[in-house]
């Protein structure tokens, strides 16, 4: 996608074929800093401190993170250790141990000496899979949108919102849940989307608000709080996030908030869908509720706000007493009775067991 004049991906190799380089998301939208990642610990910090973020992105980035820890040591035990080092980044996302899962599988079984290339290019393969998901996500959930777009009046728009960032920036290109939405805004159809700010870190005001505002689609941001308020008054006609864990039974994990947005979906009959690649799906997991580990961050992010000042600075402020207790819960889950579909790169399917497998009968059958 563009910014400005130029073409990006979230995360691509370097011409040296020895590190590859990200943008660094935690400086969006007030700055474009692009970051090297040369090391292993360069990709785990960038994973960690949330340079990167969203499950398919923190999934690639984990992929060349892999290859940058074999190239300094390919054994047996480097590779293990490259595997945890990764994987201890972020608990929630299942992205990243399917990407992890994926490059030891494959290089696992090769001599040490061509270990570190392998993993290199199957990183490489799964970027370009990824966007290649995304588009046909978008393909898959354009379909909705149309037949929304169908029953509106000349000059009206299909409004559409949209919580945290499963755009772009969270996978390598398109995004999930916005990759729909880019793809009507091109074909002409009239959309909006109202943006959740999604706090604590703002991912909906500083990065969904950039990417669809650099790509021209006409969008609001609202508070998380405003949601069910627009739902009442019939200003949102489809509901569309992005997952960083969708159970086999169909449950949604994905950014704080997102639970509350489905609770006010449903009782307002506005359909409610998460968009996801298969690699979101975690088949070794049914009750979403009871089972994932749900991200636990610091306080801070809570107590504080961090945003640019009018002199143009970017500044961290203090919104609660200094002494004020605090916890900050990342995500949260839907369950699936609140879910109306899930969009994803083999179509749209009802968000279920049975759903899930008459889609993806191999991935469903050998867990079962
Ligand atoms: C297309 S990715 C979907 C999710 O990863 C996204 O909605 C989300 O919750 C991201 O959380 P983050 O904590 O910013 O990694």
């Amino acid at each position: 996608m563009k910014i400005g004049d130029r073409d990006f991906r979230s995360i691509w190799p370097r011409e040296d074929g020895v590190s590859v380089e990200i943008i660094d998301q935690t400086k969006l939208p007030h700055a474009l800093e692009i970051v090297r990642l040369s090391e292993l610990d360069d990709a785990a910090r960038a994973i960690a401190d949330m340079w990167v973020r969203g499950a398919p992105l923190i999934g690639a980035t984990a992929a060349y993170g892999m290859a940058l820890g074999l190239r300094n040591d390919p054994s047996d035990a480097g590779l293990a250790s490259a595997y945890e080092t990764l994987h201890a980044t972020r608990p929630t996302a299942i992205n990243l141990r399917w990407a992890l899962d994926r490059v030891r599988h494959v290089v696992g079984r090769l001599p040490q000496q061509e270990r570190a290339a392998a993993a290199w290019r199957l990183a490489g393969e799964i970027c370009d899979d990824d966007v290649a998901t995304n588009r046909q996500i978008g393909e898959n959930g354009l379909a909705l949108i149309e037949a929304i777009a169908r029953g509106k009046r000349p000059g009206e728009s299909v409004n559409v919102l949209t919580h945290c960032n499963a755009g772009w920036l969270a996978t390598v290109d398109w995004g999930t849940a916005t990759a729909p939405i880019y793809l009507a805004h091109d074909k002409g159809i009239a959309i909006h989307v109202y943006v959740d700010e999604t706090r604590p870190r703002n991912q909906g005001a500083g990065l969904t608000a950039y990417e669809l505002g650099n790509h021209g689609v006409p969008h609001t941001l609202i508070v998380d709080n405003a949601g069910g308020h627009l739902m009442q008054h019939g200003m949102v006609d489809l509901c569309i996030v992005g997952s960083d864990r969708t159970t086999m039974q169909g449950d949604v994990c994905n950014k704080i908030g997102t639970y509350l947005k489905a609770l006010a979906a449903r009782d307002n009959g506005v359909p409610f869908y998460a968009a996801l690649p298969v690699s979101t799906v975690d088949w070794t997991v049914r009750d979403g509720v009871a089972e994932i580990p749900i991200e636990q961050r610091g306080g801070d992010e809570v107590s504080h706000i961090v945003g640019m000042s009018d002199r143009g600075v970017v500044e961290r402020v203090r919104i609660a007493p200094e002494t004020t207790p605090v916890a900050n819960y990342a995500f949260d889950v839907t369950p699936a009775r609140l879910v109306s579909g899930l969009i994803t790169e083999r179509g749209v399917c009802e968000a279920s067991e049975s759903g899930l497998a008459a889609l993806f009968p191999e991935l469903a059958r050998k867990r079962a």
